[in-house]
């Protein structure tokens, strides 16, 4: 299973969580986030990676231009596309960033979600499932009703976001089967600061739950 630990913007904190275990590290790139970090940020931590993370940069309604241009300077292998982009948007990122991973990020509310998050399997790679709320696009601590995402099987790999924690991430496993998890401010002191005893008690528990990737 991947794991991605979303909102890093310290180096050293990075390269703690990856050697932990995280298969991918997430970097905000929306400006109205407390955890924004810059493209020449997000290079000061990628360069100190191991080439096996994937590195993800969350959007929210930026240009297909600006999004190139930041994967571009920073080296991110992947982008997250968290605000309300069309199915056509999604898939005109993906022409323009052949080698880069398309995850797009939905914000659920009901059922019918999930009829939406089957429309934009043709234009992404991933789908990343989030809860929603009306003044956050994300980092929100929220859960999803997992019992509902037992209904949720689509084509593409897809990650379950929202409120996870190392005192829930069992729970939530042993009610949903996502390819890969995303956590954010479950494993944090405060916005964009990880803690990492969180960090180490969540692959502990991990590790006796399941097979993780790498
Ligand atoms: O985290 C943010 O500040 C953020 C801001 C704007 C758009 C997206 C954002 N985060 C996206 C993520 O992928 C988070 O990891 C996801 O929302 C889960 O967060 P949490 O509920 O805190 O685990």
């Amino acid at each position: 299973m991947r794991v991605k630990i979303c909102g890093i913007t310290q180096a050293e904190q990075g390269k703690a969580i990856a050697r932990e275990g995280a298969t991918a590290l997430g970097f905000i790139c929306v400006l109205s986030s407390p955890r924004y970090v810059s493209a020449a940020q997000i290079r000061a931590v990628v360069t100190q990676l191991p080439e096996n993370i994937d590195n993800i940069g969350v959007f929210a309604n930026s240009t297909v231009d600006e999004i190139a241009q930041t994967v571009t300077d920073s080296g991110l292998t992947g982008v997250q596309l968290h605000g309300d982009e069309s199915t056509e948007f999604c898939y005109q990122v993906r022409q323009s960033l052949p080698d880069v991973e398309i995850i797009k990020a939905l914000r659920i509310r009901s059922l019918e979600d999930f009829d939406k998050a089957a429309t934009y399997t043709f234009a992404v790679n991933t789908l990343l499932l989030d809860a929603y709320d009306p003044q956050q696009l994300g980092g929100t601590g929220k859960t999803l009703d997992w019992k509902m995402l037992q209904q949720f099987s689509p084509s593409c790999p897809w990650f379950l976001a929202g409120g996870l924690t190392p005192d829930n991430i069992v729970e939530a496993l042993n009610q949903v089967k996502p390819s890969g998890i995303d956590l954010s401010s479950g494993v944090e002191r405060a916005p964009g600061d990880k803690d990492l005893d969180k960090v180490a008690q969540l692959f502990a528990r991990l590790r006796g739950k399941t097979q993780l990737d790498r």
